[in-house]
């Protein structure tokens, strides 16, 4: 069968030339539909590709029975419900990079337009008016540009305003005083930056934090003649708020990409002489278009075909080579949950998870995801993945703990997984050997060798002459061929350990009379 990749926003031709490369997909463009449209087309995609206009709300992914990534060609993903995908394990990717560059020209683009009125003068030239004094701008040179949000377009407009030789302060959580010295800008509070700009321009996200950012009491700590410039996200100024201080002469100027509600055809703020603006064009260059489909088409096709994907949004990303050294312990984290689980009953409570070795020194969390994921499949099924493996255990109140340790038992690196219910602890251990791939070498407090694979026979007995040859007879009985076979015990006589492969899945029943011989403790079937 192959994917069905569902376009629901325009999309540059070299992004889509991508996806024709790809065997086994099928893309669909499918722009300007009703909602309606739009939730039946969502049920049958694998993939969803769009830009800022559709909005991706937790109903229509709701609606999307077989989705398993939303590609968003840019950077905000604000028109996304990432809760919900996450929820429903569907990845969210984005194209982060691709446009900053034409969004740092458009905001250099605005702040001149602005600062020489020429938007207003074109208009009035248009309408046959040639008037010079009304208007009269003023220099950039040896002005204070605040930016809020330095960022990746932050960033990218402070060193051009140095070069339009502006003084730059900035703000972001990220940015210490040193940092600031170091791109030869000022670091500033919110404070310092709204009382001493005489341009603001704004680069953050839209998120609860930075909603309303710009607000009355932020316009009215600003300085008289403040010109702001909004190529971020709409909603992150109050526009009563702006209009209201244009109105009061407090702002001189607006130049605004974006408003809270899109697409905007009739706003008051458009009214004003003093607000110039885009219909949110800030990415749209041809290079920029490019960039973003060609990526985000990218990390959907690696997705899809099993890959690792570049840009996550509900998922942290990780430099290729820290993933190359992690990638080959995902599968026997896997294994060993998957293990862990036909152990118990009961409802886990707790997850401790040992990194020994050389693992005490890696990035940790994709593994213990993978960990994760391995535990909670056989009783969620599988539309538990890495995405939504810590979210659903959290909903479940099982509490996951990472711990680092010396203890290697002599192996280079160890994985040891323990889970705690209201009624006891269970533990596997396991290990990558070097060209080997990866074994368990432990269970609870004994040791074995076997390979995370196939169907596993583990009992727990009573270390007595004869219950090897009982239960090697019964299992004859029930046609079951044993391909492997280890016993380890605490103490001569006292509690053993059996670990089995054999060559097909045992049922219920055979589990039963298994665990109907009187040497017999525990008999558990595992099928990795
Ligand atoms: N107009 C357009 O077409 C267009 C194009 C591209 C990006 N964007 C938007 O531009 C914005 C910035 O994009 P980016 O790629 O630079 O993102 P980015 O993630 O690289 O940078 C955002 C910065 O904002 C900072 N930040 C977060 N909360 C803050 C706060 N309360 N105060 C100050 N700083 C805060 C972050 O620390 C970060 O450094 C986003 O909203 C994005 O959606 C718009
Ligand atoms: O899709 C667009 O053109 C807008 C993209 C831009 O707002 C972004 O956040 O990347």
């Amino acid at each position: 069968m192959a994917f069905h990749v569902l376009i629901t926003d325009p999309l540059s031709k070299e992004g889509i030339q991508v996806l024709e490369q790809q065997e086994n997909l099928q893309y669909e463009f499918a722009t300007d539909l009703s909602s309606d449209e739009l939730l039946t087309k969502i049920e049958t995609a694998d993939a969803l590709l769009v830009r800022s206009q559709t909005q991706v709300t937790r109903q229509l992914i709701e609606s999307a029975g077989n989705l398993k990534i939303i590609g968003r060609a840019g950077v905000g993903v604000d028109n996304i419900d990432i809760n919900a995908a996450t929820e429903r394990g569907i990845i969210v990717v984005n194209a982060p990079n691709g446009n900053t560059n034409s969004a740092a020209e458009h905001t250099m683009a605005m702040l001149m337009a602005l600062s020489r009125k020429i938007p207003q003068a074109h208009y009035s030239l248009k309408n046959q008016q040639w008037d010079r004094k009304k208007y009269v701008g003023v220099e950039l040179k040896n002005k204070t540009l605040g930016i809020i949000g330095l960022g990746r377009i932050g960033a990218e407009v402070a060193y051009r305003a140095k070069g339009q030789r502006m003084n730059v302060m900035a703000y972001d959580p990220f940015l210490t005083p040193e940092k600031a010295d170091h791109l030869g800008i000022d670091y500033g509070t919110v404070k310092e930056v709204l009382n001493k700009a005489d341009f603001i321009t704004i680069h953050t996200p839209l998120l609860k934090e930075t909603k309303h950012l710009l607000n009355e009491e932020a316009f009215r700590q600003m300085k008289p003649g403040v010109q702001i410039i909004n190529c971020a996200r709409g909603g992150i100024i109050d526009e009563e708020a702006l209009y209201q201080a244009i109105l009061e002469g407090k702002v001189a100027g607006a130049a605004l990409d974006v408003l809270e509600e899109e697409p905007f055809h009739h706003h008051k703020l458009l009214n004003l002489p003093e607000v110039v603006a885009t219909p949110h064009l800030g990415a749209s260059t041809v290079e920029a278009q490019e960039n973003v489909a060609v990526d985000v088409c990218q990390d959907v096709i690696w997705f899809l075909t099993g890959g690792v994907v570049q840009n996550p949004v509900n998922l942290p990303s990780l430099p290729k080579e820290v993933l190359r050294r992690i990638e080959p312990y995902f599968h026997l984290a896997e294994k060993l949950g998957s293990f862990l689980i036909h152990l118990t009953q009961d409802v886990i409570e707790e997850v401790n998870i040992y990194y020994s070795g050389e693992l005490a020194g890696v990035e940790t969390a994709p593994i213990t995801r993978n960990t994760v994921k391995g535990l909670l499949t056989r009783h969620l099924g599988d539309h538990v993945n890495d995405v939504n493996a810590l979210y659903l255990a959290e909903k479940r109140g099982i509490h996951i703990h990472e711990n680092r340790t010396t203890t290697t038992k002599g192996f280079t690196n160890l994985l040891t997984v323990e889970i705690v219910t209201n009624t006891e602890k269970r533990s596997v251990a396991g290990t990558l050997l070097n060209g080997l791939g990866a074994r368990i070498v432990q269970v609870d407090h004994y040791s074995v060798d076997v390979t995370p694979k196939g169907h596993i026979l583990m009992i727990r007995h009573q270390d007595k002459p004869g219950v090897i040859g009982k239960m090697g007879s019964l299992l004859a009985q029930f046609n079951i061929n044993i391909a492997t076979m280890q016993v380890d015990r605490a103490q001569v006589g006292g509690d053993a350990v059996m670990m089995l492969t054999v060559d097909k899945h045992l049922e219920a029943k055979e589990l039963e009379a298994l665990k109907q011989l009187e040497e017999i403790h525990q008999a558990n079937a595992i099928d990795l």
